[in-house]
């Protein structure tokens, strides 16, 4: 049986989301291979990355899944609540991971702006979906590599 993974996805930005979410997939699907024929990731959506972190304490605990990507994008705005939320979605996810040892990384944009945005969720800076769903295969290595 080969392994399953959870995609948790803040749609606040819903084309940023899809686009953070293909990214996902396609990682975890290139570490899995063809055996998963439906993709090997399920996507559980939130409206904001505020919900992250329990929602991915929900698919860690779940024993369901060897590994949770959290992706989202949180655009500042105005006010100094882009910090709260962003600050509290980090230390929430990181806090999954650590309290359930289910790797749960944080594929979650933190930018100024949507063309910054725009330029990580697979455009020319990088995947930040794609490199969630690489830092869950990399920890889930470095457990097999321990284990002998
Ligand atoms: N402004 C953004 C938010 N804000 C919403 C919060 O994440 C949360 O859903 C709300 O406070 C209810 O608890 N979320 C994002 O993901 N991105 C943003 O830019
Ligand atoms: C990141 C946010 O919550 C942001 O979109 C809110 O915008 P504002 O700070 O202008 O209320």
């Amino acid at each position: 049986m080969s392994q399953r993974y959870a995609i948790v996805a803040a749609t606040f930005y819903r084309d940023l989301a899809d686009r953070l979410i293909a990214g996902a997939q396609a990682s975890f699907a290139e570490a899995t291979g063809p055996e998963a024929a439906d993709g090997p990731a399920d996507v559980y959506e939130v409206p904001g990355a505020f919900e992250l972190p329990l929602a991915a304490k929900m698919a860690a605990e779940s024993g369901r899944y060897a590994g949770v990507a959290c992706v989202g994008a949180v655009i500042r705005g105005e006010t100094d609540h882009y910090d709260w939320v962003c600050g509290e979605a980090a230390r929430g996810i990181q806090q999954v991971q650590l309290d359930t040892g289910v790797p749960t990384s944080f594929g979650v944009l933190t930018v100024d702006s949507m063309d910054q945005a725009l330029a990580r969720s697979g455009g020319d800076k990088r995947d930040s979906g794609r490199h969630a769903a690489d830092a869950v295969i990399a920890l889930l290595a470095v457990r097999r590599g321990l284990a002998g």
